[in-house]
Protein backbone atom coordinates (compact mmCIF):
# COMPACT_ATOMS: atom_id res chain seq x y z
CA UNK A 1 0.00 0.00 0.00
CA UNK A 2 1.32 3.76 -1.33
CA UNK A 3 0.97 6.35 1.43
CA UNK A 4 -1.49 8.84 -0.15
CA UNK A 5 1.19 11.73 -0.41
CA UNK A 6 3.33 10.02 -2.54
CA UNK A 7 0.31 8.91 -5.28
CA UNK A 8 -1.34 11.26 -8.09
CA UNK A 9 -3.60 9.90 -10.31
CA UNK A 10 -4.45 12.53 -13.29
CA UNK A 11 -5.66 12.10 -16.86
CA UNK A 12 -4.67 13.21 -20.20
CA UNK A 13 -7.20 15.40 -22.14
CA UNK A 14 -6.71 16.98 -25.71
CA UNK A 15 -8.40 17.59 -29.07
CA UNK A 16 -7.82 14.36 -31.50
CA UNK A 17 -4.33 14.31 -32.87
CA UNK A 18 -3.02 16.69 -30.47
CA UNK A 19 -0.33 14.05 -29.03
CA UNK A 20 -2.15 12.38 -26.20
CA UNK A 21 -1.12 8.81 -26.86
CA UNK A 22 2.34 9.81 -27.84
CA UNK A 23 2.72 11.64 -24.83
CA UNK A 24 1.60 9.07 -22.53
CA UNK A 25 3.87 6.81 -24.69
CA UNK A 26 6.74 8.58 -23.68
CA UNK A 27 5.94 8.80 -20.16
CA UNK A 28 6.00 5.35 -19.81
CA UNK A 29 9.01 5.23 -22.09
CA UNK A 30 10.86 7.68 -19.56
CA UNK A 31 10.04 6.12 -15.88
CA UNK A 32 11.00 3.02 -17.11
CA UNK A 33 7.80 1.48 -16.83
CA UNK A 34 8.34 -1.00 -20.06
CA UNK A 35 12.05 -2.37 -21.60
CA UNK A 36 12.73 0.07 -24.56
CA UNK A 37 12.48 -3.59 -26.68
CA UNK A 38 9.12 -3.87 -25.44
CA UNK A 39 7.97 -0.48 -26.94
CA UNK A 40 5.53 -0.43 -28.81
CA UNK A 41 3.86 2.73 -30.54
CA UNK A 42 0.79 3.94 -28.58
CA UNK A 43 1.45 1.56 -25.48
CA UNK A 44 -1.79 2.18 -24.86
CA UNK A 45 -4.01 1.66 -27.86
CA UNK A 46 -4.37 -1.92 -27.14
CA UNK A 47 -6.89 -2.61 -30.11
CA UNK A 48 -5.48 -3.50 -33.72
CA UNK A 49 -8.16 -1.35 -34.77
CA UNK A 50 -6.97 1.48 -32.50
CA UNK A 51 -3.64 1.46 -33.77
CA UNK A 52 -4.54 1.56 -36.87
CA UNK A 53 -7.12 4.24 -37.18
CA UNK A 54 -4.88 6.06 -34.27
CA UNK A 55 -8.31 6.54 -32.06
CA UNK A 56 -8.36 5.41 -28.31
CA UNK A 57 -11.34 3.43 -28.00
CA UNK A 58 -11.03 2.09 -24.98
CA UNK A 59 -10.48 3.96 -21.49
CA UNK A 60 -7.04 2.58 -20.61
CA UNK A 61 -5.01 3.14 -17.62
CA UNK A 62 -1.02 2.44 -16.78
CA UNK A 63 0.63 2.63 -13.12
CA UNK A 64 4.11 4.32 -13.33
CA UNK A 65 6.63 4.85 -10.64
CA UNK A 66 9.01 7.95 -11.03
CA UNK A 67 11.79 8.57 -8.72
CA UNK A 68 11.21 12.62 -8.66
CA UNK A 69 13.95 15.11 -7.85
CA UNK A 70 12.70 15.31 -3.91
CA UNK A 71 14.03 12.09 -3.97
CA UNK A 72 10.61 10.70 -2.74
CA UNK A 73 9.31 7.69 -5.52
CA UNK A 74 6.24 8.56 -6.75
CA UNK A 75 3.39 6.02 -7.90
CA UNK A 76 1.21 8.24 -11.09
CA UNK A 77 -1.47 6.68 -12.28
CA UNK A 78 -2.38 7.27 -15.30
CA UNK A 79 -5.94 6.93 -16.95
CA UNK A 80 -6.05 7.55 -20.43
CA UNK A 81 -9.09 9.13 -21.71
CA UNK A 82 -10.36 8.85 -25.58
CA UNK A 83 -10.64 11.77 -27.30
CA UNK A 84 -13.52 11.50 -29.64
CA UNK A 85 -17.22 12.95 -29.11
CA UNK A 86 -18.31 9.98 -29.65
CA UNK A 87 -16.97 8.83 -26.40
CA UNK A 88 -17.56 11.52 -23.99
CA UNK A 89 -19.18 9.50 -21.99
CA UNK A 90 -16.25 7.55 -20.99
CA UNK A 91 -14.17 10.69 -20.61
CA UNK A 92 -16.55 12.36 -17.91
CA UNK A 93 -16.82 8.75 -15.75
CA UNK A 94 -12.92 8.25 -15.40
CA UNK A 95 -12.26 12.18 -14.51
CA UNK A 96 -14.32 11.56 -11.48
CA UNK A 97 -11.15 8.72 -10.77
CA UNK A 98 -8.27 10.85 -10.93
CA UNK A 99 -7.49 14.63 -9.13
CA UNK A 100 -5.88 16.02 -11.78
CA UNK A 101 -5.15 16.56 -15.68
CA UNK A 102 -2.78 17.45 -18.11
CA UNK A 103 -4.19 19.64 -20.81
CA UNK A 104 -2.31 18.61 -24.42
CA UNK A 105 -2.85 21.33 -26.80
CA UNK A 106 -0.96 21.41 -30.21
CA UNK A 107 1.02 24.52 -30.01
CA UNK A 108 0.89 25.07 -33.85
CA UNK A 109 -3.38 24.43 -33.77
CA UNK A 110 -4.12 25.43 -30.61
CA UNK A 111 -7.68 25.13 -29.35
CA UNK A 112 -10.34 23.08 -30.52
CA UNK A 113 -14.18 22.34 -29.73
CA UNK A 114 -12.79 19.23 -28.20
CA UNK A 115 -10.21 20.29 -25.70
CA UNK A 116 -13.18 22.64 -24.92
CA UNK A 117 -15.51 19.73 -24.24
CA UNK A 118 -12.65 17.69 -22.71
CA UNK A 119 -11.41 20.37 -20.18
CA UNK A 120 -14.73 21.78 -19.07
CA UNK A 121 -15.39 17.91 -17.94
CA UNK A 122 -12.15 18.14 -16.18
CA UNK A 123 -13.21 21.59 -14.35
CA UNK A 124 -16.43 19.93 -13.46
CA UNK A 125 -14.47 17.12 -12.12
CA UNK A 126 -12.77 19.52 -9.91
CA UNK A 127 -9.16 18.53 -11.32
CA UNK A 128 -6.31 20.67 -11.02
CA UNK A 129 -4.89 21.03 -14.84
CA UNK A 130 -1.64 21.70 -15.95
CA UNK A 131 -1.31 22.93 -19.74
CA UNK A 132 0.84 21.56 -21.64
CA UNK A 133 1.55 22.98 -25.28
CA UNK A 134 3.14 20.09 -27.55
CA UNK A 135 4.42 19.77 -30.74
CA UNK A 136 7.08 22.76 -30.30
CA UNK A 137 9.47 20.98 -32.53
CA UNK A 138 7.27 22.51 -35.27
CA UNK A 139 7.99 25.54 -37.64
CA UNK A 140 4.38 26.27 -37.02
CA UNK A 141 4.13 26.27 -33.03
CA UNK A 142 3.24 29.45 -31.59
CA UNK A 143 3.54 28.84 -28.08
CA UNK A 144 2.76 32.44 -26.91
CA UNK A 145 -0.06 33.00 -28.86
CA UNK A 146 -1.75 29.64 -27.54
CA UNK A 147 -0.78 30.40 -24.18
CA UNK A 148 -2.79 33.62 -24.44
CA UNK A 149 -5.44 31.76 -26.45
CA UNK A 150 -5.53 28.82 -23.53
CA UNK A 151 -6.25 31.75 -21.21
CA UNK A 152 -8.97 33.85 -23.51
CA UNK A 153 -10.53 31.10 -24.63
CA UNK A 154 -11.00 28.77 -21.36
CA UNK A 155 -10.21 31.45 -18.58
CA UNK A 156 -6.94 28.83 -17.34
CA UNK A 157 -3.21 30.57 -16.08
CA UNK A 158 -1.14 29.12 -18.89
CA UNK A 159 1.72 31.55 -18.15
CA UNK A 160 2.92 28.28 -17.07
CA UNK A 161 2.71 25.58 -19.33
CA UNK A 162 4.77 23.06 -19.78
CA UNK A 163 5.96 23.25 -23.35
CA UNK A 164 7.20 19.79 -24.64
CA UNK A 165 7.53 18.04 -27.80
CA UNK A 166 6.05 14.40 -27.21
CA UNK A 167 8.04 13.55 -30.39
CA UNK A 168 11.32 13.93 -29.66
CA UNK A 169 11.02 13.50 -25.79
CA UNK A 170 11.89 17.36 -25.34
CA UNK A 171 9.82 18.80 -21.83
CA UNK A 172 8.92 15.25 -20.08
CA UNK A 173 11.40 15.44 -17.19
CA UNK A 174 9.39 18.53 -16.71
CA UNK A 175 6.09 16.66 -17.35
CA UNK A 176 6.98 14.68 -14.92
CA UNK A 177 7.74 17.07 -12.08
CA UNK A 178 4.48 19.32 -12.86
CA UNK A 179 2.23 16.53 -12.24
CA UNK A 180 4.34 15.32 -8.89
CA UNK A 181 4.78 19.15 -7.91
CA UNK A 182 1.43 21.06 -9.34
CA UNK A 183 -1.13 18.19 -9.06
CA UNK A 184 -2.91 17.28 -5.47
CA UNK A 185 -2.41 13.86 -4.16
CA UNK A 186 -5.80 12.01 -3.45
CA UNK A 187 -7.59 11.86 -0.36
CA UNK A 188 -8.99 8.93 1.63
CA UNK A 189 -9.37 6.96 4.94
CA UNK A 190 -7.48 4.00 5.10
CA UNK A 191 -9.65 2.87 8.38
CA UNK A 192 -13.25 3.64 6.64
CA UNK A 193 -15.18 1.08 5.14
CA UNK A 194 -14.17 -0.07 1.98
CA UNK A 195 -15.60 2.24 -0.60
CA UNK A 196 -14.67 2.00 -4.50
CA UNK A 197 -15.28 3.38 -7.64
CA UNK A 198 -16.19 1.07 -10.66
CA UNK A 199 -14.08 3.00 -13.32
CA UNK A 200 -14.59 0.38 -16.37
CA UNK A 201 -14.83 -3.08 -16.71
CA UNK A 202 -14.29 -5.18 -20.01
CA UNK A 203 -14.66 -9.00 -20.88
CA UNK A 204 -10.94 -11.07 -21.36
CA UNK A 205 -10.70 -14.23 -22.91
CA UNK A 206 -8.39 -15.68 -20.06
CA UNK A 207 -9.61 -13.91 -17.36
CA UNK A 208 -13.08 -13.05 -17.96
CA UNK A 209 -14.99 -9.90 -16.59
CA UNK A 210 -12.07 -7.57 -15.26
CA UNK A 211 -13.10 -4.65 -13.47
CA UNK A 212 -10.65 -1.64 -12.84
CA UNK A 213 -11.65 0.42 -9.32
CA UNK A 214 -10.48 3.25 -7.93
CA UNK A 215 -10.24 2.85 -4.14
CA UNK A 216 -11.71 5.90 -2.17
CA UNK A 217 -11.61 4.78 1.28
CA UNK A 218 -10.37 1.26 3.07
CA UNK A 219 -8.75 -1.19 1.82
CA UNK A 220 -9.47 -3.78 -0.97
CA UNK A 221 -7.69 -7.40 -0.43
CA UNK A 222 -7.28 -10.70 -2.86
CA UNK A 223 -10.07 -12.95 -1.82
CA UNK A 224 -12.47 -10.35 0.28
CA UNK A 225 -15.99 -10.66 -0.26
CA UNK A 226 -17.11 -7.78 -1.57
CA UNK A 227 -21.29 -6.25 -2.86
CA UNK A 228 -21.95 -3.89 -6.03
CA UNK A 229 -23.99 -1.48 -4.34
CA UNK A 230 -26.40 -1.36 -7.29
CA UNK A 231 -26.84 -4.50 -8.30
CA UNK A 232 -26.66 -5.70 -4.52
CA UNK A 233 -24.63 -8.84 -5.75
CA UNK A 234 -21.68 -10.22 -4.02
CA UNK A 235 -18.80 -11.88 -5.60
CA UNK A 236 -15.46 -13.14 -3.91
CA UNK A 237 -12.04 -11.27 -5.55
CA UNK A 238 -10.02 -13.95 -7.26
CA UNK A 239 -6.99 -11.61 -8.51
CA UNK A 240 -6.23 -8.46 -7.68
CA UNK A 241 -3.53 -6.27 -10.27
CA UNK A 242 -2.25 -3.06 -11.19
CA UNK A 243 -1.38 -2.19 -14.45
CA UNK A 244 1.81 -1.85 -15.52
CA UNK A 245 0.26 -2.17 -18.60
CA UNK A 246 0.48 -5.88 -18.31
CA UNK A 247 -1.41 -6.92 -15.29
CA UNK A 248 1.38 -7.21 -11.95
CA UNK A 249 -0.71 -9.30 -9.02
CA UNK A 250 -0.86 -7.21 -5.69
CA UNK A 251 -2.14 -7.82 -2.26
CA UNK A 252 -3.82 -5.00 -1.49
CA UNK A 253 -5.01 -1.80 -2.79
CA UNK A 254 -5.53 1.05 -0.65
CA UNK A 255 -6.90 4.95 -0.52
CA UNK A 256 -6.20 6.76 -3.91
CA UNK A 257 -5.16 3.78 -5.46
CA UNK A 258 -6.23 2.38 -9.14
CA UNK A 259 -6.39 -1.09 -9.91
CA UNK A 260 -7.90 -3.94 -11.54
CA UNK A 261 -9.55 -7.20 -9.95
CA UNK A 262 -11.55 -10.51 -11.04
CA UNK A 263 -14.27 -12.03 -9.36
CA UNK A 264 -15.60 -14.72 -11.44
CA UNK A 265 -18.11 -12.39 -13.06
CA UNK A 266 -20.04 -13.79 -16.00
CA UNK A 267 -21.14 -10.55 -17.92
CA UNK A 268 -20.05 -7.17 -18.46
CA UNK A 269 -23.33 -5.81 -18.06
CA UNK A 270 -23.60 -7.08 -14.34
CA UNK A 271 -20.30 -4.31 -13.91
CA UNK A 272 -22.04 -0.88 -13.98
CA UNK A 273 -19.54 1.48 -14.25
CA UNK A 274 -20.27 4.13 -11.60
CA UNK A 275 -21.29 1.68 -8.79
CA UNK A 276 -19.79 1.71 -5.77
CA UNK A 277 -18.17 -1.78 -4.36
CA UNK A 278 -17.81 -2.28 -1.06
CA UNK A 279 -17.49 -5.19 1.38
CA UNK A 280 -20.33 -7.71 2.33
CA UNK A 281 -19.76 -7.46 5.58
CA UNK A 282 -19.24 -3.82 7.47
CA UNK A 283 -19.83 -2.14 4.44
CA UNK A 284 -20.26 1.43 3.56
CA UNK A 285 -23.48 2.54 3.93
CA UNK A 286 -23.63 5.50 1.21
CA UNK A 287 -22.60 5.15 -2.10
CA UNK A 288 -20.65 7.72 -4.37
CA UNK A 289 -23.07 9.64 -6.26
CA UNK A 290 -23.88 8.07 -9.87
CA UNK A 291 -22.20 8.49 -13.05
CA UNK A 292 -24.42 9.58 -16.29
CA UNK A 293 -25.74 6.31 -17.72
CA UNK A 294 -24.20 6.00 -21.25
CA UNK A 295 -26.73 5.83 -23.43
CA UNK A 296 -27.13 4.96 -27.25
CA UNK A 297 -28.23 7.84 -29.49
CA UNK A 298 -27.91 5.97 -32.71
CA UNK A 299 -29.54 2.99 -33.94
CA UNK A 300 -28.92 0.78 -37.12
CA UNK A 301 -29.60 -2.70 -38.36
CA UNK A 302 -27.26 -5.00 -38.91
CA UNK A 303 -27.82 -8.20 -41.32
CA UNK A 304 -25.60 -10.93 -42.93
CA UNK A 305 -25.20 -10.44 -46.47
CA UNK A 306 -25.76 -14.27 -46.54
CA UNK A 307 -28.75 -15.73 -44.76
CA UNK A 308 -27.03 -18.56 -43.19
CA UNK A 309 -23.96 -16.25 -41.25
CA UNK A 310 -26.66 -15.36 -38.77
CA UNK A 311 -25.89 -17.82 -36.00
CA UNK A 312 -22.25 -16.24 -36.69
CA UNK A 313 -23.37 -12.66 -36.09
CA UNK A 314 -25.39 -13.37 -33.07
CA UNK A 315 -21.72 -15.19 -31.89
CA UNK A 316 -19.69 -12.57 -32.54
CA UNK A 317 -22.53 -9.30 -31.50
CA UNK A 318 -22.41 -11.35 -28.20
CA UNK A 319 -18.49 -11.02 -27.75
CA UNK A 320 -18.10 -7.75 -28.02
CA UNK A 321 -20.77 -6.61 -26.30
CA UNK A 322 -19.69 -8.50 -23.34
CA UNK A 323 -16.64 -6.18 -24.10
CA UNK A 324 -18.68 -3.02 -24.88
CA UNK A 325 -21.72 -2.24 -22.26
CA UNK A 326 -22.67 0.95 -24.15
CA UNK A 327 -23.40 -0.88 -27.17
CA UNK A 328 -26.81 -2.65 -27.29
CA UNK A 329 -28.62 -4.99 -29.55
CA UNK A 330 -31.90 -6.57 -30.31
CA UNK A 331 -33.33 -9.33 -32.71
CA UNK A 332 -34.72 -7.44 -35.30
CA UNK A 333 -36.38 -9.34 -38.78
CA UNK A 334 -37.33 -7.28 -41.68
CA UNK A 335 -38.89 -8.36 -44.57
CA UNK A 336 -36.43 -7.46 -47.15
CA UNK A 337 -32.91 -8.19 -45.07
CA UNK A 338 -34.12 -11.42 -43.27
CA UNK A 339 -32.89 -11.75 -39.87
CA UNK A 340 -30.56 -9.55 -38.07
CA UNK A 341 -29.75 -7.43 -34.95
CA UNK A 342 -31.13 -3.71 -34.38
CA UNK A 343 -28.18 -2.27 -32.65
CA UNK A 344 -27.54 0.96 -30.65
CA UNK A 345 -24.70 2.83 -30.57
CA UNK A 346 -23.06 6.12 -28.60
CA UNK A 347 -22.28 7.85 -31.90
CA UNK A 348 -21.32 7.25 -35.86
CA UNK A 349 -17.93 6.66 -34.82
CA UNK A 350 -18.93 3.92 -32.54
CA UNK A 351 -21.52 2.02 -35.27
CA UNK A 352 -18.05 2.17 -37.47
CA UNK A 353 -15.69 0.71 -35.09
CA UNK A 354 -18.39 -2.09 -34.07
CA UNK A 355 -19.04 -2.40 -37.60
CA UNK A 356 -15.51 -2.99 -38.61
CA UNK A 357 -14.85 -5.21 -36.16
CA UNK A 358 -17.62 -7.73 -36.53
CA UNK A 359 -16.55 -7.25 -40.72
CA UNK A 360 -12.46 -8.19 -40.09
CA UNK A 361 -12.43 -9.90 -36.49
CA UNK A 362 -15.42 -12.16 -37.53
CA UNK A 363 -15.18 -12.04 -41.11
CA UNK A 364 -19.23 -11.53 -41.81
CA UNK A 365 -20.01 -9.45 -44.43
CA UNK A 366 -23.01 -6.60 -43.63
CA UNK A 367 -25.62 -4.86 -44.19
CA UNK A 368 -25.78 -1.68 -42.34
CA UNK A 369 -29.05 -0.17 -42.44
CA UNK A 370 -29.55 3.48 -42.62
CA UNK A 371 -28.98 4.73 -38.93
CA UNK A 372 -31.79 7.02 -36.99
CA UNK A 373 -31.85 8.65 -33.79
CA UNK A 374 -34.55 7.96 -31.30
CA UNK A 375 -37.81 9.51 -32.02
CA UNK A 376 -40.12 10.01 -29.62
CA UNK A 377 -44.02 9.54 -30.66
CA UNK A 378 -46.70 11.20 -28.56
CA UNK A 379 -50.03 8.89 -29.18
CA UNK A 380 -53.39 10.02 -28.95
CA UNK A 381 -54.05 7.99 -25.99
CA UNK A 382 -51.79 9.82 -24.40
CA UNK A 383 -48.54 7.47 -24.14
CA UNK A 384 -45.24 8.12 -25.60
CA UNK A 385 -43.31 5.17 -27.91
CA UNK A 386 -39.82 5.32 -28.32
CA UNK A 387 -39.84 4.58 -32.21
CA UNK A 388 -35.94 2.92 -32.84
CA UNK A 389 -36.60 1.87 -36.17
CA UNK A 390 -38.84 4.00 -39.21
CA UNK A 391 -40.12 0.48 -40.22
CA UNK A 392 -41.88 0.13 -37.19
CA UNK A 393 -43.75 3.56 -37.33
CA UNK A 394 -47.19 3.23 -36.22
CA UNK A 395 -50.37 4.03 -38.33
CA UNK A 396 -50.24 8.10 -38.10
CA UNK A 397 -54.06 8.04 -37.16
CA UNK A 398 -53.10 7.08 -33.76
CA UNK A 399 -49.73 9.56 -33.33
CA UNK A 400 -50.64 12.76 -32.47
CA UNK A 401 -47.22 14.85 -32.78
CA UNK A 402 -43.63 13.24 -33.03
CA UNK A 403 -40.69 14.70 -31.13
CA UNK A 404 -36.61 14.55 -32.51
CA UNK A 405 -33.38 14.85 -30.09
CA UNK A 406 -31.95 18.23 -30.51
CA UNK A 407 -27.52 18.70 -30.20
CA UNK A 408 -25.78 21.78 -28.76
CA UNK A 409 -23.00 21.64 -31.60
CA UNK A 410 -20.03 23.57 -30.87
CA UNK A 411 -17.88 24.52 -34.15
CA UNK A 412 -14.52 25.78 -34.12
CA UNK A 413 -13.27 27.22 -37.89
CA UNK A 414 -10.61 29.58 -39.02
CA UNK A 415 -12.66 32.87 -40.47
CA UNK A 416 -12.55 32.06 -44.16
CA UNK A 417 -14.27 28.96 -43.85
CA UNK A 418 -17.22 30.80 -41.77
CA UNK A 419 -19.62 31.21 -44.67
CA UNK A 420 -19.56 27.42 -45.67
CA UNK A 421 -19.75 26.12 -42.45
CA UNK A 422 -22.78 28.80 -41.77
CA UNK A 423 -24.43 27.08 -44.71
CA UNK A 424 -24.11 23.80 -43.89
CA UNK A 425 -25.66 24.18 -40.57
CA UNK A 426 -28.86 25.95 -42.08
CA UNK A 427 -28.96 23.37 -44.88
CA UNK A 428 -29.72 21.07 -41.81
CA UNK A 429 -32.01 22.90 -39.95
CA UNK A 430 -29.66 24.26 -37.49
CA UNK A 431 -30.52 27.43 -35.40
CA UNK A 432 -27.79 30.09 -34.50
CA UNK A 433 -27.04 30.10 -30.88
CA UNK A 434 -23.66 32.11 -30.91
CA UNK A 435 -20.90 32.95 -32.52
CA UNK A 436 -18.04 34.10 -31.19
CA UNK A 437 -13.86 34.75 -32.17
CA UNK A 438 -10.86 34.05 -31.10
CA UNK A 439 -8.32 35.57 -32.54
CA UNK A 440 -8.79 34.41 -36.37
CA UNK A 441 -10.84 31.23 -35.60
CA UNK A 442 -14.72 31.52 -35.37
CA UNK A 443 -16.45 29.73 -32.86
CA UNK A 444 -19.98 29.05 -33.82
CA UNK A 445 -22.57 27.22 -31.62
CA UNK A 446 -26.08 25.68 -33.23
CA UNK A 447 -28.82 24.02 -31.65
CA UNK A 448 -29.60 21.25 -34.78
CA UNK A 449 -31.53 18.49 -35.30
CA UNK A 450 -29.43 14.53 -34.04
CA UNK A 451 -30.79 13.02 -37.15
CA UNK A 452 -29.71 15.63 -39.67
CA UNK A 453 -25.99 15.23 -37.73
CA UNK A 454 -25.94 11.10 -37.51
CA UNK A 455 -25.32 10.17 -40.77
CA UNK A 456 -22.57 12.33 -42.60
CA UNK A 457 -22.45 15.81 -41.17
CA UNK A 458 -18.27 15.41 -39.97
CA UNK A 459 -17.74 14.02 -43.34
CA UNK A 460 -18.77 17.05 -45.02
CA UNK A 461 -17.97 19.87 -42.13
CA UNK A 462 -14.09 18.41 -42.86
CA UNK A 463 -15.04 19.00 -46.98
CA UNK A 464 -16.33 22.29 -46.60
CA UNK A 465 -13.39 23.73 -44.12
CA UNK A 466 -10.39 21.48 -45.96
CA UNK A 467 -10.42 19.75 -42.45
CA UNK A 468 -10.09 22.89 -40.76
CA UNK A 469 -12.95 22.30 -38.40
CA UNK A 470 -13.37 20.76 -34.86
CA UNK A 471 -16.51 19.97 -33.40
CA UNK A 472 -18.15 18.63 -30.53
CA UNK A 473 -21.65 18.39 -29.72
CA UNK A 474 -23.67 17.52 -26.57
CA UNK A 475 -27.79 16.30 -26.88
CA UNK A 476 -29.64 19.19 -25.14
CA UNK A 477 -33.66 18.14 -25.23
CA UNK A 478 -36.85 16.39 -27.22
CA UNK A 479 -38.64 19.52 -29.23
CA UNK A 480 -41.62 18.63 -31.74
CA UNK A 481 -41.48 18.68 -35.15
CA UNK A 482 -43.31 18.45 -38.18
CA UNK A 483 -42.09 14.88 -39.73
CA UNK A 484 -43.13 11.94 -41.65
CA UNK A 485 -42.01 8.74 -42.79
CA UNK A 486 -40.30 8.27 -46.52
CA UNK A 487 -40.45 4.75 -47.82
CA UNK A 488 -38.41 4.18 -50.56
CA UNK A 489 -40.32 1.47 -53.07
CA UNK A 490 -38.18 -0.83 -55.88
CA UNK A 491 -39.87 -2.14 -58.25
CA UNK A 492 -43.74 -1.21 -56.10
CA UNK A 493 -41.93 -3.11 -52.76
CA UNK A 494 -40.76 -1.33 -49.93
CA UNK A 495 -37.58 -1.90 -49.15
CA UNK A 496 -37.99 -1.32 -45.28
CA UNK A 497 -33.91 -1.07 -44.71
CA UNK A 498 -34.38 2.18 -46.66
CA UNK A 499 -37.05 3.74 -44.84
CA UNK A 500 -36.07 7.11 -42.53
CA UNK A 501 -37.84 9.49 -40.83
CA UNK A 502 -37.68 13.26 -42.22
CA UNK A 503 -39.09 16.81 -41.80
CA UNK A 504 -41.66 17.22 -44.08
CA UNK A 505 -40.55 20.63 -45.84
CA UNK A 506 -37.09 18.45 -46.79
CA UNK A 507 -38.77 15.17 -47.67
CA UNK A 508 -39.31 16.05 -51.36
CA UNK A 509 -35.59 17.04 -52.07
CA UNK A 510 -34.43 14.12 -50.23
CA UNK A 511 -36.55 11.46 -51.43
CA UNK A 512 -35.14 12.71 -54.72
CA UNK A 513 -31.80 12.62 -54.08
CA UNK A 514 -32.49 8.92 -53.26
CA UNK A 515 -34.12 7.82 -55.96
CA UNK A 516 -31.74 9.59 -58.55
CA UNK A 517 -28.60 8.09 -56.24
CA UNK A 518 -30.35 4.26 -56.51
CA UNK A 519 -30.94 4.54 -59.99
CA UNK A 520 -27.16 4.69 -60.37
CA UNK A 521 -26.41 2.18 -57.82
CA UNK A 522 -28.89 -0.57 -58.66
CA UNK A 523 -27.17 -2.69 -62.00
CA UNK A 524 -29.78 -3.41 -64.75
CA UNK A 525 -31.94 -6.11 -64.85
CA UNK A 526 -33.60 -7.41 -67.93
CA UNK A 527 -36.74 -5.94 -67.37
CA UNK A 528 -37.42 -1.74 -65.90
CA UNK A 529 -37.76 -1.10 -62.67
CA UNK A 530 -39.17 1.79 -61.24
CA UNK A 531 -38.02 3.76 -58.42
CA UNK A 532 -39.77 5.59 -55.87
CA UNK A 533 -39.96 7.57 -52.69
CA UNK A 534 -43.28 7.94 -51.03
CA UNK A 535 -44.84 9.37 -47.95
CA UNK A 536 -47.90 7.37 -46.93
CA UNK A 537 -49.28 6.14 -50.39
CA UNK A 538 -47.98 9.49 -51.94
CA UNK A 539 -44.89 9.18 -54.33
CA UNK A 540 -43.16 11.98 -53.70
CA UNK A 541 -39.95 11.46 -56.57
CA UNK A 542 -39.36 8.57 -58.98
CA UNK A 543 -36.92 7.54 -61.16
CA UNK A 544 -36.64 4.60 -63.76
CA UNK A 545 -34.23 2.11 -64.45
CA UNK A 546 -34.27 1.03 -67.40
CA UNK A 547 -33.88 -2.32 -68.94
CA UNK A 548 -30.83 -4.24 -69.81
CA UNK A 549 -29.98 -5.76 -73.08
CA UNK A 550 -26.22 -6.25 -73.33
CA UNK A 551 -25.03 -9.45 -72.41
CA UNK A 552 -21.77 -8.89 -70.64
CA UNK A 553 -20.22 -11.92 -72.33
CA UNK A 554 -20.93 -10.70 -75.78
CA UNK A 555 -17.69 -8.95 -75.91
CA UNK A 556 -15.94 -12.23 -76.07
CA UNK A 557 -17.19 -13.43 -79.55
CA UNK A 558 -17.18 -16.98 -77.72
CA UNK A 559 -13.25 -17.25 -78.39
CA UNK A 560 -11.91 -16.92 -75.34
CA UNK A 561 -13.51 -19.20 -73.14
CA UNK A 562 -11.17 -18.93 -69.95
CA UNK A 563 -11.88 -14.82 -70.26
CA UNK A 564 -15.25 -15.45 -70.60
CA UNK A 565 -15.37 -18.00 -67.38
CA UNK A 566 -13.60 -15.29 -65.54
CA UNK A 567 -15.77 -12.43 -66.48
CA UNK A 568 -18.77 -14.72 -65.48
CA UNK A 569 -16.84 -15.51 -62.01
CA UNK A 570 -16.61 -12.22 -61.15
CA UNK A 571 -20.48 -11.43 -61.47
CA UNK A 572 -20.88 -14.02 -59.30
CA UNK A 573 -18.80 -12.81 -56.49
CA UNK A 574 -20.25 -9.79 -57.16
CA UNK A 575 -23.62 -10.99 -56.34
CA UNK A 576 -22.57 -12.26 -53.33
CA UNK A 577 -22.85 -8.62 -51.78
CA UNK A 578 -26.40 -8.07 -53.35
CA UNK A 579 -29.71 -8.81 -51.69
CA UNK A 580 -32.59 -9.81 -53.37
CA UNK A 581 -35.80 -7.71 -52.85
CA UNK A 582 -38.32 -9.62 -55.05
CA UNK A 583 -37.04 -9.91 -58.36
CA UNK A 584 -34.63 -7.31 -58.22
CA UNK A 585 -30.85 -7.33 -57.10
CA UNK A 586 -29.32 -4.28 -54.76
CA UNK A 587 -25.55 -4.12 -53.83
CA UNK A 588 -24.72 -3.25 -50.32
CA UNK A 589 -22.76 -0.49 -51.21
CA UNK A 590 -26.41 0.78 -52.28
CA UNK A 591 -27.63 1.12 -48.61
CA UNK A 592 -25.12 3.21 -47.38
CA UNK A 593 -24.08 5.55 -50.35
CA UNK A 594 -27.80 6.28 -51.34
CA UNK A 595 -28.16 8.08 -47.80
CA UNK A 596 -25.47 10.66 -48.29
CA UNK A 597 -26.42 13.68 -48.94
CA UNK A 598 -24.75 16.29 -51.01
CA UNK A 599 -25.80 19.52 -49.00
N1 LIG B 1 5.87 17.05 -34.82
C1 LIG B 1 5.29 16.47 -33.78
N2 LIG B 1 4.33 15.56 -33.98
C2 LIG B 1 3.78 14.97 -32.90
C3 LIG B 1 4.17 15.30 -31.57
N3 LIG B 1 3.42 14.57 -30.72
C4 LIG B 1 2.59 13.82 -31.47
N4 LIG B 1 2.81 14.05 -32.78
C5 LIG B 1 2.13 13.43 -33.92
O1 LIG B 1 0.77 13.83 -33.94
C6 LIG B 1 -0.08 12.77 -34.36
C7 LIG B 1 -1.17 12.50 -33.32
O2 LIG B 1 -0.58 12.03 -32.13
P1 LIG B 1 -1.35 11.04 -31.14
O3 LIG B 1 -0.49 10.88 -29.96
O4 LIG B 1 -1.79 9.83 -31.85
O5 LIG B 1 -2.61 11.94 -30.83
P2 LIG B 1 -3.79 11.66 -29.84
O6 LIG B 1 -4.19 12.95 -29.28
O7 LIG B 1 -3.41 10.57 -28.91
O8 LIG B 1 -4.90 11.14 -30.79
P3 LIG B 1 -6.10 10.20 -30.40
O9 LIG B 1 -5.58 9.05 -29.57
O10 LIG B 1 -6.57 9.73 -31.73
O11 LIG B 1 -7.05 11.06 -29.66
C8 LIG B 1 0.83 11.57 -34.58
O12 LIG B 1 1.09 11.49 -35.95
C9 LIG B 1 2.08 11.92 -33.79
O13 LIG B 1 3.23 11.33 -34.34
C10 LIG B 1 5.20 16.28 -31.41
O14 LIG B 1 5.63 16.65 -30.32
N5 LIG B 1 5.71 16.83 -32.55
Amino acid sequence: MTQLDLIRNFSIVAHIDHGKSTLADRLIQMTGTVAARDMKAQMLDSMDIERERGITIKANTVRIEYPAKDGKTYILNLIDTPGHVDFAYEVSRSMRAVEGSLLVVDASQGVEAQTLANVYQALDAGHEIVPVLNKIDLPAAEPDRIRQQIEDVIGLDASDAVLISAKSGLGIPEVLEAIVTRLPPPKGDRDAPLKAMLVDSWYDAYLGVVVMVRIMDGVMKKGDRVRMMQTNAVYGIDKLAVLKPEMRDIAELGPGEIGIFTASIKQVRDTRVGDTITHERKGCTEALPGFKPAQPVVFCGLFPVDANEFENLRDAIEKLSLNDASFSTEMETSAALGFGFRCGFLGLLHLEVIRDRLEREYDIDLITTAPSVVFKLHMKDGTVQDLHNPADMPDLTYVDHIEEPRIKATIMVPDDYLGDVLKLCQDRRGIQMDLSYAGSRAMVVYDLPLAEVVFDFYDRLKSVTQGYASFDYTISEYREDFLVKMSILVNEEPVDALSMMVHRDRAEARGRAMVEKLKDLIPRHMFKIPIQAAIGARVIARETLSAMRKDVTAKCYGGDASRKKKLLEKQKAGKKRMRQFGKVEIPQEAFISALKMDS
